[in-house]
């Protein structure tokens, strides 16, 4: 069957012709539907040949151009929630040439920094910041009595605004009377369906058009004769109220919360974005513009399947085609976590699965797909999901909650008070642990085994391998408390050998034996510490022990007073921060051992702790962030030859 055509024409006159928001400025309102095209026909090019994010950007398309057009940036705040909708922004404030550097070590970054571009308001990449922050600028706007007035807009998801954190951004707007626009741009979509019953309201709103349509119009004849800031927030409220009551109409939500709400408008159409915008842009207090958007819009594929557009990786532009994955590769951890899920659920009705919003992700959308009823989308609430599991363990349930490492940072307080407190046997799967890769800084998951390693009573885990991992999954069904088990982005670098032996909670394994030098390692850094051992013994004469503690906590006693014995240099090695990390808990170890007073007169080995080190590491692809971070097999080779030279 023929391919349906796209038909994107790669050349972009207009676009060529701006290089600032200022540039966009100076063009009449009618070339704007054609800024868009050429918007769209410039994503879809790129895109297609240097992956990154792809659907958002396309249905945000007229809103970025509408807010460049009608605000004055960058001294006007746009505050972009998550950042991962905001290619066109780029795209418009001086970044086009370099565009193609999305994503890569050098490179622009895939969300908004402040480090790349004054444009670029307030760090984003992890959902539901925005309001906050935008906030935060509108306040510090008014403090500073800025002149002329700073307008601050920050552009939230449908599915971020679900975010508590946005929810709490709201409630503190509603009650500041600060100048902030919050522009709702919503595509019914996640990454994957969104969920949940904010969704369910928003869907309803749209329903409601008749009623929104006819307060946006009488709100524009106050503006008009100027009646809007003359009469005062207490009457816009008695007049909102009146004009409820008049309709006989449930009351919105937001207005509910004393934040003016306009909407639905079609956010896919520049003309009525922008006249919406320069319509409201001057209203006094906490404002949100409802915009329906279409992810994906412009590429037939991509409006069809939103979730596999979301982040496609490359593309055949003219149809849309992706290459196909070789089913002769190594699985995904990621996979491997979701079809152990399934295995254990299928023998335990205990086990239940939860997800912050990231169902294909974490795929735990194995889980869902034969045990819906057993499988939680909890949307983005890494929170609430971690509380939810507890819930869920304290009544008998056995939870394995699945969230990406930089994400379950929002839960920390979450783990201690709703489940390691009570010691609860909540199993965390910790997808994307180490260094991610493109996503750079943002979504990087160093911190994990620094920050769950001071909680009492939390057993922590990475595995070596895919095989590893299935038997840390089994094993945590035995454990009655808490376990944290880690695992990468990406491939494993063999086919799983099908065996599964349960592992004992606390025990490392020696991988080869040694007295020159000592390496211990966690997590999958195994593979290329056994290379560079490799090369070194074969270059060096000498002789390198090297073991996979597996734990970082309880950590291998046994293992270490082997190691301890040696009196030989150490080497550990991780993929996360040095500062805390697994190389921190073997010196503290160590430290205790050799401060004992039964071997006080001995001198502590030297030890070299390798993974990330203290700062925070740019996008790239793994193998050069490894690189970078000195711990790939040819770092590890160079550290073992300067030790033992
Ligand atoms: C705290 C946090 N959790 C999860 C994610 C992963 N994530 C990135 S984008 C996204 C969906 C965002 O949906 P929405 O806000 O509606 O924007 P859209 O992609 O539809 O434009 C999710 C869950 C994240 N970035 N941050
Ligand atoms: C924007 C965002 O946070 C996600 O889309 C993230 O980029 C997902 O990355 P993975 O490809 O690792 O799922
Ligand atoms: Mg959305």
């Amino acid at each position: 069957m023929e391919k349906e055509k796209t038909n994107v024409d790669a050349t972009t006159p207009l676009l060529d012709t701006i290089d600032s928001p200022a540039d966009l400025r100076k063009l009449p309102a009618e070339r704007l539907p054609q800024v868009c095209a050429e918007l769209r026909s410039f994503l879809i090019n790129s895109l297609s040949s240097h992956p990154g994010h792809f659907a958002s950007s396309m249905g945000a398309v007229e809103l970025t151009v509408a807010l460049h057009y009608v605000f004055n940036t960058p001294y006007d705040r746009i505050v972009w929630d998550v950042g991962h909708q905001a290619y066109c922004h780029k795209l418009l404030t001086g970044r086009r040439d370099a565009f193609s550097t999305n994503r890569t070590l050098g490179g622009l970054s895939g969300f908004p920094s402040p480090k790349e571009s004054e444009y670029d308001t307030f760090t984003a990449g992890h959902a539901s910041n925005s309001i906050s922050a935008g906030l935060g600028m509108a306040v510090a706007a008014s403090v500073h009595k800025d002149e002329p007035h700073r307008n601050v807009v920050a552009v939230i998801g449908d599915a971020s605004i679900s975010g508590g954190l946005a929810f709490e951004g709201l409630n503190n707007a509603a009650n500041s009377n600060s100048d902030l626009l919050i522009i709702l741009n919503d595509n019914d979509m996640s990454i994957d369906r969104n969920v949940g019953s904010l969704n369910s309201y928003l869907a309803h709103l749209t329903s409601s058009k008749g009623y929104n349509d006819l307060r946006y119009s009488l709100a524009g004849i106050l503006r008009k004769y100027n009646l809007i800031t003359d009469i005062g927030k207490g009457r816009i409220t008695r007049f909102n109220n009146s004009l409820k009551s008049l309709i006989n109409h449930e009351q919105n939500i937001f207005e509910g919360l004393n934040i003016r709400y306009f909407g639905p408008f079609d956010g896919n159409d520049v003309a009525t974005v922008v006249k919406v915008l320069n319509d409201i842009k001057d209203f006094k207090g906490p404002r949100i513009l409802h915009l329906r958007t279409t992810k994906g819009k412009g590429f037939l594929p991509a409006e069809k399947d939103p979730a596999t557009w979301h982040a496609p990786g490359i593309f055949d532009p003219a149809t849309g085609e992706r290459p196909q994955e070789s089913p002769e590769k190594p699985p995904k951890y990621q996979d491997i976590f979701g079809s152990t899920l399934v295995e254990i659920a299928d023998s335990h009705p205990e086990v239940v699965g939860i997800t912050a919003a990231m169902p294909s992700g974490t795929s735990m959308n194995k889980l869902a797909e034969k045990y819906p009823e057993r499988t939680f989308d909890v949307g983005i609430s890494e929170g609430h999901a971690v509380t939810f599991s507890g819930g869920l363990a304290k009544d008998g349930m056995k939870p394995f909650v699945a969230i990406y490492s930089s994400f379950l940072q929002r839960a920390y307080s979450h783990i201690i008070h709703d489940v390691a407190i009570e010691g609860l046997p909540v199993t965390f799967c910790i997808d994307r642990a180490g260094l991610v890769g493109e996503d750079g800084p943002t979504h990087h998951g160093v911190f994990d085994l620094a920050y769950l390693r001071s909680i009492p009573g939390m057993t922590i885990a990475a595995p070596r391998n895919g095989d590893e991992l299935r038997r840390l999954m089994h094993t945590s069904l035995t454990l009655d408390g808490p376990i944290a088990i880690r695992y990468p982005r990406g491939r494993a670098k063999n086919k799983l050998s099908g065996t599964i032996e349960h592992v004992t909670i606390g025990k490392g394994v020696r991988i080869k034996d040694g007295n020159d030098l000592a390496i211990l390692t966690i997590g999958t850094v195994a593979d290329d510490t056994t290379d560079a051992i490799k090369q070194a013994e074969h270059d060096t004469g000498k002789s390198i022990a090297h073991y996979d503690m597996r734990f970082v906590k309880p950590l291998d006693s046994d293992i270490l007073t082997e190691v301890a014995r040696k009196r030989c240099p150490i080497i550990t090695i991780e993929d996360g921060t040095v500062n805390g990390g697994m190389g921190s808990a073997v010196l503290e170890w160590l430290a205790d051992y050799f401060n004992s007073s039964e071997r006080e007169e001995t001198a502590m080995p030297r030890l070299i702790r390798m993974g990330v080190p203290d700062r925070f590491i740019s996008q790239g692809t793994p193998d050069q962030l490894h690189h970078l971070c000195g711990f790939d097999a040819e770092g590890i080779y160079k550290t073992i030859k300067s030790i033992l030279k």
